[in-house]
C-alpha cells in the first residue's frame, strides 16, 4: 500500500545551480517524502532509464515507492512500482495489460468527465491539477481551485481509489490546500505532489520536512474545528463571556482593523469600528497591502461595490492575512446578482482561505449554488432556508471557516456548533449599510479574538483566534446596540436612529450583553 502523503515528482530543470540531482533526491528522501515520481520530459530513453535505475536504488534504501511518468517500457525496465499517465499518454487498460499485477496506475485529472473515467478504467489513484496556477509546466486546462478539488473529491466516495493535488503547492499554501480541498462527505486529498517546492530548494531535506510536518499536523488535528477553534465545547453562558471579555479586549488594545468595503457604506463603518474601540484604516491599492497587513488586526473585504483595484487589493490583502494567520472576515455583498461578482468571489476564495463569511440568506444560497432561496440584487426574496441551522452548518464545513447567516435571526456556525441569535430592531433593515457595519463590528471582534490568543500554539490553525466568538460578538454588539439606540426618545426613525446606534456601540457595557443576548446553541 502506498502512503501518498508526500508525493516529489523531479524535474532536474528546475535543480538549484552546483545541486546533484541524486543527492537532491537522496535529501527528499530524508526529509520524509513517502513516493517518488521520476519525470522527465526531454530526455533521451537510455539516459532516462538510467536515471530511473538509480533513482529507483536510492528510493529502495529508503523503502520508498519509485513510480514513473508517462513511459510505461520505462516502469516495467526498473521494476518500478507503478506508472502515472496524463490524458494523452498510454490508456489504463493497454498499461494494465502491459504491466506485472500490483503495479499502480495513476492518471492526471483535471474534472469530473476525467475523473469518471479514470474511476471506471479502475486506477489506483488520480493527480488532480493543477490545484494553483504553476510555473513548473505551461497548463493546457484551467486551474482546479482548492474548492474544485473537494468538489471532484466528492466523486471518490465509495471507491478506493486514492487522491493527490498537484500544482502549484508550496508550504505557504499547504494547511490551506488541504483545508480547501475537503469534499462535503469529508474527503479529503491522500497527499500532495510537488515539484519546485522541494527540487527548487537548496535544502531539500528541510524543504521536505516542513511539507511533512504540515501534513501531519493536518492528520492529526485537520478538523475545521481544531484548525479554527481555541475551546472544545460552547454554552450559552461561555459565550456570553467568551463575548465580554473580547469587547473589553478591543477596547483595551484598539486594534487595527483593515477594511476594503463599498462606498456606499465606508463613513458609516469606520464609524461604527471606531465607535467600539478598534480603529479602522479603508485602505484598497494593491502596492501597501503587505505593509498594512502587518500591522492590522483583522481584514474585512466587502465586494460591495466592486472596482478593479480594489479588487486587486483584496486577492493580496487576503493571502498576506493568511500567511500571518489573521482573521479574514469576507461579505460577498450580492454575490448572485451578476456573473462578475460570482467569478470574483469564487476567485478570492480559492485564492485565501476566510475565516468568518457573512451574509444574508440570498447571498448564502448564491455561494453555495442552492436554489433555495432567491435574491434580489442585494437583497433576499422570501422567508429564507427551511432549515437555517443545518445549510449555515453545511456551509461552515465545506468553506473551512464560520458562516454568519444575518438576518431577523442570525445564525452563526463553526460547522459543528450553531449560535441562534434573535436580538435586533427593524430599524437596522432602514438605514443603508447596516450589513456592512455588521462585517466591520465581526472584523473588530475577531481582531480582539487574535489578540486574546497570543502566545497560545499555532500549529495547524488557519487562524489565530476563536473566530466563532468573534463572529457572534460582532453580531451581538450590533444587534443590541440597535436594540437600545431604538429605545431612546430621541430617536424618531431612520435618521435619528443611526447616529444613536453609533452612540450605543460606544457605550455598550458588559451588562447589557448579559441581559439582553438571546441566544441559543445548536
Ligand atoms: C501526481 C501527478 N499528477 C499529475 C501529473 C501530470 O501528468 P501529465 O498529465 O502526464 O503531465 P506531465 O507530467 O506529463 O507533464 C503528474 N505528473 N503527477
Ligand atoms: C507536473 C505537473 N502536472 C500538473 C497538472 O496540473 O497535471 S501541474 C504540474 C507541475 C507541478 O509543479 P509545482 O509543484 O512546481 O507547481
Amino acid at each position: 500500500m502506498i502512503d501518498y502523503s508526500l508525493y516529489l515528482v523531479t524535474g532536474r530543470e528546475l535543480l538549484p545551480q552546483g545541486q546533484d540531482y541524486f543527492d537532491s533526491l537522496e535529501q527528499s528522501l530524508q526529509g520524509g517524502v513517502t513516493v517518488v515520481q521520476i519525470r522527465e520530459k526531454n530526455t533521451d530513453t537510455s539516459e532516462f532509464l538510467d536515471i530511473a535505475l538509480r533513482s529507483k536504488a536510492i528510493c529502495d534504501r529508503h523503502n520508498v515507492p519509485m513510480i514513473v511518468n508517462d513511459r510505461v517500457d520505462i516502469a516495467l525496465a526498473v521494476q518500478a512500482s507503478g506508472v502515472h499517465v496524463g490524458q494523452t499518454d498510454m490508456p489504463v487498460s493497454i498499461a494494465r495489460k502491459l504491466l506485472p499485477r500490483g503495479t499502480v496506475i495513476g492518471v492526471s485529472c483535471n474534472n469530473i468527465q476525467e475523473l469518471d473515467k479514470a474511476i471506471s478504467d479502475g486506477v489506483d489513484y488520480v493527480g488532480i491539477g493543477a490545484v494553483w496556477s504553476t510555473t513548473t509546466k505551461t497548463l493546457n486546462k484551467p486551474v482546479v481551485g482548492v474548492r474544485g478539488v473537494g468538489e471532484l473529491l466528492r466523486k471518490l466516495d465509495g471507491t478506493s481509489v486514492k487522491a493527490v493535488g498537484i500544482g502549484g503547492i508550496k508550504l505557504k499554501n499547504l494547511l490551506r490546500t488541504l483545508h480547501g480541498s475537503v469534499s462535503t462527505t469529508n474527503r479529503a486529498l491522500d497527499g500532495v505532489a510537488v515539484v519546485s517546492e522541494i527540487v527548487a530548494s537548496t535544502r531539500p531535506r528541510e524543504a521536505a520536512a516542513k511539507l511533512c510536518e504540515v501534513l501531519s499536523t493536518f492528520r492529526s488535528g485537520g478538523s475545521i474545528i481544531k484548525a479554527m477553534r481555541t475551546r472544545s465545547e460552547y454554552t450559552a453562558g461561555s459565550v456570553i463571556d467568551g463575548v465580554i471579555q473580547i469587547m473589553n479586549c478591543v477596547r483595551d488594545h484598539n486594534p487595527l482593523v483593515h477594511q476594503i468595503t463599498n462606498n456606499v457604506s465606508i463613513a458609516q463603518s469606520a464609524n461604527a469600528t471606531i465607535a467600539l474601540g478598534a480603529s479602522p484604516i479603508m485602505a484598497t491599492t494593491v502596492q501597501e497591502m503587505e505593509d498594512i497587513s502587518r500591522i492590522n488586526g483583522a481584514l474585512l473585504v466587502n465586494i460591495g461595490t466592486l472596482v478593479p483595484t480594489a479588487y486587486e487589493g483584496m486577492v493580496v490583502a487576503g493571502s498576506c492575512a493568511n500567511a500571518q494567520k489573521k482573521p479574514v472576515v469576507f461579505d460577498p455583498v450580492g454575490v448572485g446578482a451578476s456573473h462578475f461578482r460570482q467569478s470574483s468571489v469564487n476567485t478570492l476564495l480559492d485564492t485565501w482561505q476566510a475565516s468568518v463569511i457573512k451574509g444574508n440568506a440570498g447571498e448564502l444560497a448564491a455561494l453555495a449554488g442552492s436554489n433555495e432561496v432567491q435574491s434580489k440584487g442585494v437583497d433576499t426574496i422570501g422567508s429564507g432556508f427551511k432549515d437555517p441551522v443545518s445549510f449555515a452548518r453545511n456551509l461552515a464545513r465545506k468553506e473551512r471557516c464560520v458562516v454568519v447567516m444575518s438576518g431577523k435571526i442570525d445564525y452563526i456556525s463553526d460547522g459543528t456548533n450553531v449560535a441562534v441569535l434573535s436580538n435586533g430592531h427593524q430599524l437596522l433593515g432602514q438605514i443603508t449599510g447596516s450589513g456592512c457595519i455588521a462585517g466591520s463590528c465581526i472584523a473588530s471582534h475577531c481582531a480582539g479574538a487574535m489578540i486574546l490568543a497570543q502566545g497560545e500554539d499555532k500549529e495547524g490553525k488557519l487562524v489565530i483566534g476563536d473566530v466563532f466568538l468573534g463572529a457572534i460578538g460582532g453580531i451581538l454588539a450590533l444587534t443590541i446596540s440597535a436594540e437600545l439606540a431604538a429605545l431612546r426618545e430621541d430617536v424618531k426613525g431612520p435618521g435619528t436612529f443611526f447616529p444613536a446606534l453609533i452612540d450605543e456601540l460606544f457605550t455598550l457595557t458588559p451588562r447589557s450583553i448579559q441581559e439582553r443576548a438571546r441566544i441559543q446553541i445548536q
